[in-house]
């Protein structure tokens, strides 16, 4: 069985079934692209990962999958096997009694988004951008039918299939990871909710983005949408110089009046900002499962409400938008 044959299959029985036209060929060009280079290694790691019953599962802030006669040699194993998937950004997860204390303390950015989604029971959801996959499963704590992400990232792709690996069966044929980026993706019309969260700066074409965006969703579905903003009026945007907080693929940051503004150019209706918020050191900071620089060193050592190249510190929104 190829690795995303039951993937596929969900597809075929899910409201996404057109989506079939192309899917299957992207994905099997994308793994004959992937003979070399480091996944192999670590899909070789996923597929050693102990088989276990789980006896307890929670998706929520830290998601959880437990084994109450789990023994201390299984748990070193796979701690072991996960270490060779770092760095590990986006979570933190607890398998096993291994607790992975990623990069971002991701459940803080869904504390701030989860209150204004609304109900997400019996939906559709796609995830663009969605690294390994922890707010996948934080999507199907909030009733979500069928959960979907993409991203072109490999090692996440890898780490959302270790920690998939450990989950009950019935859980395991709602989550569904593809190695796509959203400009692969045709215009399925399809999804009641589509999240983006972290990725329009990254994006050369913002409006195109959006547009994409839009393009998945349904007549009456929401757009959640979270990214970096300035202060600033309907006309402001930030376009940095090389590197902004040390990233490179920094493109545009506007200000939340200018998102609105674009959001409304590109046919979204009632679109709202939800949420403002200054990243704190406490949710993106170095740890063990992360041991490379992080946002303490990506700010100004005299002034924190700058980044070193002296922009002003990442502020994120969360804008709310509908077709
Ligand atoms: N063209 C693209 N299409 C889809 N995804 C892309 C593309 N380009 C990059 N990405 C992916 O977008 C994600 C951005 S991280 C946000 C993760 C999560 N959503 C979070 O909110 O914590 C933000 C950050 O750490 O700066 C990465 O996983 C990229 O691989």
């Amino acid at each position: 069985m190829t690795l995303f044959t039951k993937d596929l299959i969900a597809v075929a029985q899910s409201p996404l079934a057109h989506w079939l036209t192309s899917l299957p060929a992207q994905l099997q060009q994308w793994q004959q692209q992937q003979q070399h280079g480091e996944l192999p290694k670590w899909l070789r790691c996923v597929a050693q990962l102990p088989q276990l019953e789980p006896t307890a599962v929670a998706l929520g802030a830290t998601v959880s999958v437990l084994n109450d006669s789990i023994s201390d040699g299984q748990q070193q194993r796979i701690k072991g096997l996960l270490m060779q998937l770092t760095p590990w950004r986006k979570g933190p997860f607890n398998l096993h009694g291994v607790q992975i204390d990623t990069e971002w303390r991701s459940d803080f950015k869904w504390q701030r988004v989860a209150p204004h989604i609304g109900d997400l029971s019996g939906q559709q959801v796609l995830d663009v951008g969605c690294g390994s996959g922890y707010h996948l499963w934080r999507m199907l704590e909030s009733g979500a039918e069928q959960v979907w992400g993409i991203d072109p990232g490999q090692l996440f792709m890898a780490q959302f299939m270790a920690v998939r690996s450990f989950m009950p069966t019935d859980l395991q044929a709602r989550a569904h990871w593809f190695p796509l980026g959203i400009e692969d993706m045709p215009e399925l019309k399809a999804f009641d909710t589509v999240f983006s969260m972290g990725v329009l700066y990254h994006r050369r074409s913002p409006i195109d983005f959006l547009t994409q965006l839009k393009a998945q969703l349904k007549q009456g579905g929401q757009l959640v949408l979270e990214t970096l903003v300035v202060t600033g009026d309907e006309q402001t945007v930030l376009v940095p110089g090389e590197t902004y907080a040390k990233m490179r693929n920094v493109w545009f940051i506007p200000s939340t009046k200018a998102l609105l503004h674009w959001l409304e150019r590109c046919g979204f209706k009632n679109a709202r900002v939800v949420d403002e918020n200054v990243t704190s050191l406490a949710e993106q900071r170095a740890t063990e499962w992360m041991p490379g620089q992080s946002l303490v060193d990506f700010l100004d050592p005299h002034d924190t409400s700058k980044t070193i190249e002296g922009y002003p510190a990442p502020l994120r929104a969360v804008i709310i938008a509908n077709t």
